[in-house]
């Protein structure tokens, strides 16, 4: 492992939700221990959070032949500003501070000697890349969904098949290499009747982008979705590298993304019960539903005599959501049968033997998290990408019961309902196939994941593409260095060429690369004089 700043260094740019930091974060981790430097970075306002809830230190962290170290920058909006849950005004404001102030941060980076090679970003936050060509830096995309959704989003925005509309709402979708989709099973932001348009936007945004990233990173694995991931990766450059909540040779696991702090008693409680007798219920961290459907499950998993733990997390204070609660007395009536917290430690209650199936709002996150941890699932979808994931988890996979087609649908799912699903998951030959076909993904996950797999084949491929191009900025001549590119010129509107010192251009882009390639000589000269000592 060399020193932190003799390193290529890659910088992570999140949006600022739990969703896209998890997946970034463990990419983070991955590059970092392939022997990259590894810098994230998100607004501070969750900085703050990720800092309370999980233990991120000021100094880089090791992970495997690398570090990870964080940055938070300032958004311009105070933390408890009402207007950042509205996404057709905060994206702008992300956008317009981002612009500015990551190419500072660059800049930052490369006067302290750790000069940055490569822009990673996930959705909603598309204009990273216009900021990497800005600079005259390669950039890349970590999509943070299924490769299914990306061909969905990708067919839609580029018009290329009939998709449910005002006209025709209730048309099925056949996408190349897959499944044909029921209208309410495409993600649910392209429904016409869409209550999210701000959120179908916001993804839709980064294929505006699409041609700018070199490499599309993917958290899936070529063997879960084999054939749709063939016909895209002609069309895109895509490369398949999860599941990347496994990082096999530096897991690392203090470096974590929560926003809040995991509730370890409920590890100790899955301890004191049998095995398979346990079952998870979580909706991630920003799906609530209405105080009527809450009262349902309650009492399904109360008659269903099953052990239950269950996240209540509490909803933002703007959220426009209220605070759900369970029936009077039904915790009383449950007694050890049941344990509730605000955020569980997800990863290790689905890997403990406990733990039975998994009530699931079907996240992408979570979907991956269960396959990989081998554990059945419930489908509980309610928008965007989950009404597929659901699809994909109990018609595709084959290792989950469907309870619900989605918010779309407006249907309350009865506690008889519940009971039944809950009983046909835990017992009986359709729980034991789900377990026998989620314990087979497990196996291939793994196989994707360790020295030599799919999965690994392609970060290992990415790195050496990362490296190469940090070469090539490194070699590029300081007088073309100390200009943007042609491309960089055109992403800015105009060719801001000026004559003299890049220390003196005032452009940030320009001092940016400048800056990259003065360091990267200097410590070129500087390993070779340790190397020659
Ligand atoms: O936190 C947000 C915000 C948000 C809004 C305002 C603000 O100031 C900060 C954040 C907006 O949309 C989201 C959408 C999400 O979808 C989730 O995103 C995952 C990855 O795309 C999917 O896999 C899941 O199914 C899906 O539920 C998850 C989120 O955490 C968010
Ligand atoms: O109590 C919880 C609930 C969720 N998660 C994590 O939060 C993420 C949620 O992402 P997902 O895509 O499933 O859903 P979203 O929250 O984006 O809707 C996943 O990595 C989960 O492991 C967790 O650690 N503890």
């Amino acid at each position: 492992m060399g020193s932190e700043s003799s390193l290529v260094h890659v910088f992570l740019v999140s949006f600022p939700a739990q969703g896209h930091v998890n997946p970034l974060l463990r990419l983070g981790k991955r590059l970092a221990s392939k022997g990259l430097l590894v810098t994230f970075t998100t607004p501070e306002s969750i900085g703050k959070q990720m800092r309370k809830a999980s233990n991120i230190g000021d100094q880089p962290a090791p992970v495997g032949d690398g570090f990870i170290r964080f940055e938070f920058f300032e958004d311009g909006w105070d933390e408890d500003e009402p207007r950042r849950q509205d996404l057709d005004q905060y994206l702008p404001q992300l956008e317009k501070v981002g612009k500015v102030i990551i190419p500072e941060m660059i800049r930052k980076n490369a006067e302290q000697s750790r000069p940055i090679s490569c822009l990673i970003n996930n959705p909603f936050i598309p204009w990273v890349s216009d900021v990497a060509q800005s600079l005259g830096l390669p950039s890349a995309m970590l999509w943070v969904q299924s490769c299914a959704c990306f061909a969905a989003y990708y067919h839609y925005y580029h018009d290329l098949v009939p998709f449910p509309s005002e006209t025709a709402m209730e048309i099925d979708v056949q996408l190349p290499c897959m499944p044909l989709l029921k209208h309410d099973e495409v993600p649910s932001f392209l429904y016409p009747t869409t209550p999210y348009p701000f959120l179908r936007r916001a993804i839709l945004g980064q294929y505006k982008n699409l041609d700018k990233p070199f490499c599309i990173l993917l958290d899936t694995f070529q063997e879960l979705e084999h054939e749709i991931v063939e016909y895209m990766s002609k069309i895109c450059p895509i490369k398949t590298v999860g599941p990347l909540f496994k990082n096999p040779r530096a897991p690392n696991a203090a470096v974590k993304g929560d926003f809040v702090k995991a509730d370890y008693d409920c590890i100790r409680w899955l301890d004191s019960k049998p095995p398979a007798s346990v079952v998870y219920v979580s909706f991630g961290s920003v799906v609530y539903l209405k105080q009527d459907q809450w009262d349902e499950i309650a009492y399904g998993l109360l008659n269903s005599g099953v052990n239950f733990l269950w996240v209540m997390k509490p909803p933002h204070k703007d959220s426009g959501y209220t605070l759900l609660k369970l029936p009077e007395g039904l915790l009383e009536k449950a007694g050890e049968r049941a344990k509730v917290v605000e955020w569980s430690p997800q990863e290790q209650v689905l890997a403990h033997p406990a733990t039975a199936c998994f009530v699931t709002h079907c996240g992408w996150n979570s979907s991956m998290e269960a396959l990989t941890s081998g554990m059945p699932v419930v489908a509980f979808p309610q928008w965007g990408d989950q009404v597929t994931d659901a699809k994909y988890l109990v018609d595709v996979f084959k290792v989950g019961l469907r309870m619900c087609r989605g918010e779309a649908e407006d249907k309350l799912i009865t506690r008889d309902v519940v009971e039944r699903c809950l009983r046909e998951a835990t017992v009986g030959h359709k729980a034991v196939e789900m377990k026998e076909n989620a314990l087979r993904w497990k196996t291939a996950a793994e196989a994707a994941f360790v020295e030599g797999g799919s999965s690994d084949r392609n970060i290992h491929a990415f790195v050496d593409e990362v490296r190469r191009r940090s070469v090539e900025l490194t070699a590029s001549k300081p007088a073309a260095a100390a200009e943007p590119t042609a491309e960089a010129a055109d992403a800015n509107g105009k060719s801001d060429r000026q004559d003299g010192d890049s220390q003196l251009v005032v452009s940030p882009e320009k001092n940016g690369l400048a800056l990259h390639n003065h360091c990267r000589k200097k410590w070129r000269i500087w390993r070779l004089i340790c190397a020659a000592s």
